[in-house]
């Protein structure tokens, strides 16, 4: 954790459940959240089609509503796609932008997050962009330069002052049990911390810095309490409201 930073948990539901099950899950997290927002906030995303009904479920708790994408522009003939305003006007509050899965099944470049970013900011949405090397890169050593990359050409001028928020998820530790090191993570982190505050001065200082990959209530603890750990980006544990609330309760009280 780092003083001062209000820790975040964020579940990625990704391409899983029906519109039921989304606000059957929305639903258990509710009634779930009261003893942990005291100490955090709590963030799901649910796949576009059920944001209405994890919205509609949650209601007025302390629960914010995220997307996992969004288009670089505001309207026009973009068949297929959502833009930041409609997410606005669907409730959402946050959007999760350059996930590895995107960045690989579409072939999302650091400019094209660059500019999903962009578009989320201008239209008053918290961006949380996701970072993080392939396992390959890890073993060659690159692994904070290829991150350090990603965050220079990934982030936009203004993120930090619109507290954007940074996800690092090594793409070998997502949804395989794996997760690096305590001392790689805190290793990561700090060199994430020097680029943000190296780029955006004071207030990359308050950027919250998310780990995810594996995330469960068994290992939270220990990587919420690392240094510049601010909170977790959850995938598989998110879609079990015990667990996810689970991992929100380890944040330290
Ligand atoms: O966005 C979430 C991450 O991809 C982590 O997924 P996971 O917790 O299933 O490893």
């Amino acid at each position: 954790m780092t003083p001062d930073i209000r820790p975040l948990i964020a579940g990625n539901w990704k391409m899983h459940g029906t519109a039921r099950e989304a606000a059957q899950l929305a639903e258990a997290v509710r009634a779930g959240a009261g003893a942990v927002t005291a100490r955090c906030d709590l963030l799901v995303c649910p796949p576009f089609v059920h944001i209405h009904a994890a919205s509609a479920a949650i209601a007025w708790q302390p629960i914010a509503v995220g997307a996992q994408d969004c288009s670089p522009h505001a309207k026009g003939a973009h068949t297929g796609d959502v833009s930041a305003p409609m997410l606005v006007d669907a409730g959402c509050a946050y959007v999760i932008l350059g996930h590895s899965e995107r960045r690989a099944d579409h072939g999302e470049t650091d400019a094209q997050v660059r500019a999903k970013t962009e578009a989320a900011i201008a239209a008053g949405l918290i961006p949380v962009v996701c970072v993080g090397e392939s396992e390959a890169q890890r073993d060659a050593g690159e692994a904070e330069s290829v991150v350090a990359a990603q965050l220079a050409g990934s982030l936009p001028d203004g993120f930090a002052a619109a507290k954007g928020v940074v996800a690092y998820e090594p793409v070998w530790a997502i949804g395989t049990g794996r997760t690096p090191t305590e001392a790689d993570i805190r290793a990561m982190h700090a060199r994430m911390r020097a680029e943000v505050t190296g780029r955006f001065g004071p207030a990359g200082g308050t950027t919250r810095l998310l780990y995810g990959g594996s995330v469960k209530p068994s290992n939270a603890a220990a990587i919420l309490a690392l240094p510049d750990v601010d909170g977790a980006l959850v995938g598989g544990a998110s879609l079990v409201a015990g667990d996810f609330l689970a991992i929100a309760a380890a944040v330290a009280g």
